[in-house]
């Protein structure tokens, strides 16, 4: 099933911050691993924002709750979940 996921991150401004360099390490290499594995198909910037868009791409909603509370930056982000469901107008293409 495929997922449009918006997350913004907020850091607390008093959070110290090597603790914030360590999470933000973690974060990274937990991304990657669910990258690698296919699951987290997509992971775009937003430009001027300390967020992102990303498309996932896992089992049913279960597996996208388990990895979005996975993640270290979990607890500041806002997140926006939509399920998406085939377009009917929408062509067959391959990949880019
Ligand atoms: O930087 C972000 O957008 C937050 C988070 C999401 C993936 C990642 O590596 O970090």
């Amino acid at each position: 099933m495929l997922y449009f996921v918006e997350i913004d991150v907020k850091i607390p401004a008093e959070i110290d911050p090597s603790r914030l360099e360590d999470m933000k390490a973690r974060e990274k290499i937990a991304s990657s691993e669910y990258q690698r594995s296919g699951e987290w198909l997509h992971l775009w910037r937003i430009a001027g924002k300390f967020g992102n868009i990303s498309i996932f791409d896992v089992s049913d909603h279960d597996r996208l709750h388990e990895i979005l509370w996975s993640l270290p930056l979990f607890p500041f982000m806002t997140i926006r979940v939509l399920p998406l469901a085939r377009h009917p107008a929408a062509i067959d293409r391959p990949p880019a």
